[in-house]
């Protein structure tokens, strides 16, 4: 697995700018984008990505410029969860996530062991009673869970997951998180729950107005750090509900 890294990193649309001087992010690294609404989390994530061009600087991937990357190479290199997605014909629940195989076809069928590695996903995913439903019948936090399985089909190095757990009760979120900790791919995520992002990622990049305010490791990451993050007081303190997983 490789480096993520960012050079003097500029975007521009409208009225809004992101600006990212130098960032690196190591093999396996599990880091949370924390920071406002439209502060640029999705933004810095599509740039990552390739998705979008920057209006200056570079990202690399292993030191070779995302947009020298191919495409199909990139599938491979890079999954990324969307912050809402929809499917427009009726698939089932586990064409969606065979999908996820797209990238690593061998001519125009999927194989015997993408269709494996596809109900081992669903598997994982607790999304067995669910295989042969269509997606587009599923509830919000089913959808989620279903594209989750769908992105680490895609067995890439590198996942981009915009708000992983939105939409997911408690005991899936803790589930979730829980299994993504455990991963070996490099893991980059926004995430609007601060308690979660906190027990569950190792490194915040904390953004506001497109600037990146802090990276910092979790022991780093105070209420000081986050009060000037959002705008609202944070404190420490113990919480009304304490969930075990
Ligand atoms: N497709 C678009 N066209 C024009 N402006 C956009 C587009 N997408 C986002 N923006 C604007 O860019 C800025 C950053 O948006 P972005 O989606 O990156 O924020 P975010 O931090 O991910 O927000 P949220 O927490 O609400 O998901 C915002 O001002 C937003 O209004």
């Amino acid at each position: 697995m490789a480096e993520l890294s960012v050079d003097r990193l500029h975007f521009r649309r409208g009225r809004f700018t992101l600006e990212l001087d130098r960032l690196q992010i190591a093999p396996g690294e599990k880091v949370a984008i924390l920071g406002e609404n439209g502060c640029g989390k999705t933004t810095l994530l599509q740039l990552l990505a390739g998705l979008l061009p920057p209006s200056g600087g570079r990202v690399r991937y292993d030191n070779e410029p995302l947009q020298k990357i191919p495409m199909i190479r990139r599938a491979r290199l890079f999954a990324l969860l969307p912050q809402f997605s929809d499917v427009i014909f009726p698939f089932s629940v586990f064409e969606v996530v065979l999908f996820g195989r797209f990238p690593h076809r061998q001519g125009n069928a999927f194989s015997a062991e993408d269709r494996q590695l596809s109900t081992e996903m669903l598997a994982r995913f607790d999304l067995e009673d669910l295989t042969e439903r269509p997606f587009n019948q599923l509830s919000g936090g089913e959808k989620r869970r279903v594209m989750l399985a769908r992105v680490l089909n895609q067995q890439a190095p590198l996942l981009y997951l915009d708000e992983p757990n939105a939409g997911l009760d408690i005991r899936h979120a803790l589930e979730i998180f829980s299994l993504l900790r455990e991963r070996p791919e490099t893991i980059v995520a926004p995430v609007h729950d601060i308690n979660l992002a906190h027990r569950f990622f190792d490194r915040f990049l904390l953004l506001k107005e497109g600037r990146l305010l802090a990276d910092v490791h979790r022991a780093q990451l105070t209420p000081a750090l986050l009060t000037e993050t959002y705008n609202v007081q944070v404190a420490t303190g113990t919480a009304a509900f304490l969930f075990q997983h």
